[in-house]
Parts: C-alpha cells; sequence; structure tokens
C-alpha cells in the first residue's frame, strides 16, 4: 500500500513542487489549519510536512506553530517536518521543542526532501511494529503471536507455569513447543535455576539412559568418571524432553518410576539420589494412537500430560503470518545489513495462502534467504521461494461450476481460519446461516473442518 504524506502549505508553487518530488508517495493537501486538521483525521499520515508561515498570518510562524502542536496532541506519532524561510532557524528549533521530527529551510531540494520524507517514513513504521509487537508480547515474551489461537494457549502456559504440574507440549514440527517450555521455565518460581533441553530422538537409543540419568565411573567400557545425566543437571530447575514419543519403550519404565517416586539412580550406581525438577514434555506425535498399540506406556503418558496444550500450526494463525515475516524480516535484515523492508502484495498473498508444514521454522528458513537473495527492497513471492497465489490456485477448468465450488470452498475455508475455528463465525463471515454452511461443507466434502468443531 503506498503511503500518504499530508503536505501543509499554502503556496501552490510548492504544492507542486512536493507533488513531483514525492511520486512514490499518495500526496495529499491543506492550506490552513482546519484543512490540515481535517486532512490528518481523514488520511492518518505518519509523515506530515509543514509550513511554519500560514494565513492568516504568513509572516509569522504562529499559525504553523499552531497546527504542529495539535497534530501532536491528536497523533502524537506523526513525523512532522517543518518547512522554514530563510533566517527561521529560531523557529525551527521552536519546531522541534514541540515535536517536530525535523526541519528544512526553503527553497525545496527534490532530493534532499526525498530523503528526509523517507528517514521519517522508516522510523514511524519501525515504531509502529515495535508497538505492535509490544502489545504481542504479554507476559510471555517470546511468543510472538495475536491470534486468538496463540494468545488462548499463552494464557493456559501462563496459568500452569506457576505450578509443578508436568506439562505436555503437542504440536507439529517448528510450532514453538521449545519456545514454550523455556516461557513457562521463565515465568516459574524454578526461573533462576537450570532449564535443561534434552531430544529423545536425536539420541541413539543406547546412549540415552546414560544421558538421561548420568553415570558411575566404571559403569560400562569408557565410563572413566562418574558423570551426571541431565536430570541431575537440571536439579531444582525444568527438565524438557523434546519428542518424548521417541523414547525406547525399555527407557520409559525407569522414567515412570523417576517421575513417580522424583530419584533416580545413575547407571551402574546403587545410590537413590532425589531430584527436584518440573518435567516439560513434547511430542509431534499422536501419543494416544501410540498407547493403543503399545509403543508408548499408557502410566507413562498420564503422568507426563497431566495438562496438554495443543499449539495451533501456523497456517490455523492467519493473522500471525504477517506479524512473523515482519518480525524475522526486521531481525534477519539487521543482521545481514540487508536492503529489503518489505513486502510485495504478492509476497503477502503467497506468504497467507501458503500451508507452512514446517511451521515457524520453515518461515525463519523462506524469511532468511528471502532477505539475502532480494534484489530490491521489496520481497517478491519469488524470494520466498513460494509460488504467486494468483497463478497456483486459478482453477484451469472453464466449466462454470466447478470454478463455482473450488471458489465456495476457498472462501469458506478462509473464512474458517479467520474465525479461529469458530462455525458461528464462519457462517456470519460467508453471509450465511449455519445449516446452510453445513451442508456445503457436506456438498464439498470439507470433512477436515466438522472434525476440528
Ligand atoms: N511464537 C513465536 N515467536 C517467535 N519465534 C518463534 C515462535 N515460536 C517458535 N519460534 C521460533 O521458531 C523456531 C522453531 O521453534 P521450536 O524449536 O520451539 O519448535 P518445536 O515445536 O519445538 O519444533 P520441533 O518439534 O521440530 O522440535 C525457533 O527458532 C523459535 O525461536
Amino acid at each position: 500500500m503506498t503511503d500518504t504524506i499530508l503536505v501543509v502549505d499554502d503556496d501552490l508553487g510548492i504544492q507542486k513542487q512536493l507533488k513531483w518530488s514525492l511520486t512514490d508517495f499518495n500526496v495529499v493537501f491543506a492550506d490552513n489549519y482546519d484543512s490540515a486538521i481535517a486532512q490528518l483525521r481523514r488520511h492518518e499520515p505518519k509523515v506530515v510536512t509543514l509550513d511554519l508561515g500560514l494565513p492568516p498570518d504568513p509572516a509569522n510562524a504562529s499559525e504553523g506553530l499552531r497546527i504542529l502542536q495539535d497534530i501532536i496532541a491528536l497523533a502524537p506519532r506523526t513525523k512532522v517536518i517543518v518547512v522554514t524561510g530563510n533566517n527561521e532557524k529560531e523557529n525551527a528549533l521552536k519546531a522541534v521543542n514541540f515535536g517536530a521530527y525535523d526541519f528544512y529551510q526553503k527553497p525545496i531540494d527534490s532530493d534532499t526532501i526525498k530523503l528526509l520524507v523517507n528517514r521519517a517514513l522508516n522510523l514511524a513504521e519501525l515504531e509502529h511494529e515495535n508497538s505492535i509487537l509490544a502489545k504481542t508480547r504479554t507476559g510471555m515474551s517470546r511468543i510472538v503471536g495475536n491470534s486468538e489461537a496463540i494468545q488462548q494457549v499463552v494464557k493456559k502456559a501462563e496459568k500452569i507455569a506457576a505450578t509443578d504440574i508436568s506439562t505436555l507440549l503437542l504440536g507439529e514440527s517448528g510450532t514453538g513447543k521449545e519456545v514454550f517450555a523455556r516461557s513457562i521455565h521463565e515465568h516459574s518460581p524454578r526461573k533462576d535455576k537450570p532449564f535443561v533441553a534434552i531430544n529423545c530422538a536425536s539420541i541413539p537409543e543406547n546412549l540415552l539412559e546414560s544421558e538421561l540419568f548420568g553415570y558411575e565411573k566404571g559403569a560400562f567400557t569408557g565410563a572413566n568418571k562418574t558423570t551426571l545425566g541431565k536430570i541431575e543437571t537440571a536439579q531444582g530447575g525444568t527438565l524438557f524432553l523434546d519428542e518424548i514419543g521417541d523414547m525406547p519403550i525399555g527407557l520409559q519404565a525407569k522414567m515412570l518410576r523417576f517421575l513417580q517416586e522424583r530419584v533416580i539412580e545413575r547407571v551402574g550406581g546403587r545410590n537413590e539420589i532425589p531430584v527436584d525438577i518440573r518435567v516439560i514434555c513434547a511430542t509431534h506425535r499422536d501419543l494416544p494412537a501410540m498407547v493403543a498399540n503399545e509403543s508408548f506406556r499408557e502410566d507413562l503418558y498420564y503422568r507426563v500430560g497431566e495438562i496438554p496444550i495443543l499449539i495451533p500450526p501456523l497456517r490455523e494463525r492467519d493473522q500471525d503470518i504477517i506479524l512473523l515475516a515482519r518480525t524475522f524480516l526486521n531481525i534477519y535484515r539487521d543482521e545481514f545489513n540487508a536492503k529489503a523492508k518489505s513486502f510485495s502484495d504478492a509476497a503477502i498473498r503467497a506468504m497467507l495462502g501458503h500451508k507452512w508444514p514446517g511451521n515457524i521454522r520453515e518461515m525463519q528458513n523462506k524469511l532468511k534467504s528471502a532477505v539475502i537473495m532480494a534484489e530490491g527492497t521489496v520481497i517478491q513471492p519469488d524470494d520466498l521461494g513460494l509460488m504467486p497465489v494468483d497463478g497456483e490456485s486459478e482453477p484451469e477448468t472453464l466449466n462454470l461450476r466447478e470454478v463455482r465450488e473450488i471458489a465456495e470452498s476457498k472462501a469458506i475455508r478462509r473464512a474458517y481460519q479467520q474465525s479461529d475455528k469458530n462455525m458461528s463465525k464462519t457462517a456470519e463471515l460467508l453471509g450465511i446461516t449455519r445449516p446452510t454452511l453445513y451442508s456445503l461443507l457436506d456438498k464439498y466434502n470439507l470433512e477436515d473442518l466438522k472434525n476440528n468443531v
């Protein structure tokens, strides 16, 4: 979207000159107090250029300064660039004192004013993003997300953080299970003690037991000295067992004993060592199904999952997609000193249409390469390795009934996501009744939407 710049100046020549200099923007004008305030309210411009000498007394800066003060009072984030005549340094300084962003002396030089406006705009955008982030960062500051879906999860996590309840974090790969585990720890009374994470899937089965429980000197060949396991290193703090579903069945019994009795024995050891830790587990696997086919112990399942928390996949967090994308764009732009600073409309549509099977981790990877690869300042779908949505989803058929079916199914899915899976809201967004919605779900075989209710 093109940014709007408000030019407050009574000189038609200067108005024209500024319009010509700022062709990248939507420039709107005002030539006195009333029209300036009306335009400010109407367009909410991030940047205003303001001539201080305005009627009724153009020779005096008082009207300009009055407008400036009122703009700052009405919209404090507005960046006002004050334009002054020669020898008006005093007024310029006064204006900066009142909250103007910068000042500029006539005659107007096209390149300089362009530069000033761009700088002001960048700053305004940065401040705007920071304010969104600040709002988004509830107690759990690591977790970026505005969607209802993620906010509910944050609330649940905040509540259980204060307790020692075993929490099971469920969700697809890359949805942020480890981030949640760390946040729960940081909001718990154990926050000053260690947070120790171990991934049960990445450690070979024969080493996992000694990694977790530690071993005594001489317990096996190569055990040259007594070594603490992850459980003991987490003493007083939190142990995060990632991919608990991948824990070998043999080791599950030992794990269960530790969770029930809160004591461990090192491999090759005879002493029971008491441990006081909180355990948070995570998995992307379907544990109930594993319990059913006996590859996961039922008693352990209930022990680790006193409170399960389901972290939604990114594709169900519609409004977070762009927020996260902008957050990562800013981070990587600084990290790689790159020039990319925004997304094209097509890139935004492509991101919203993408299924994100790898969730936030996939988004980080895509953003990182896009920031490095982008030729200009605007990131395109291609830079993200995404197909433009228009080309991708344009139905190839010319059969009108099929075209309509495809379009309707797509609209239903979008409304469903936007309304956070609420059927009444979905129907409302689509402008149809709930019974009609249900009959459309049947008609178009959108069973997955029904099962989620
Ligand atoms: N809400 C969030 N805000 C910002 N960054 C996030 C958020 N959630 C996750 N991330 C980032 O996304 C990446 C993946 O998160 P994390 O490792 O926690 O996912 P995971 O579900 O544990 O993945 P896996 O199951 O593959 O281990 C990390 O780099 C993390 O910092």
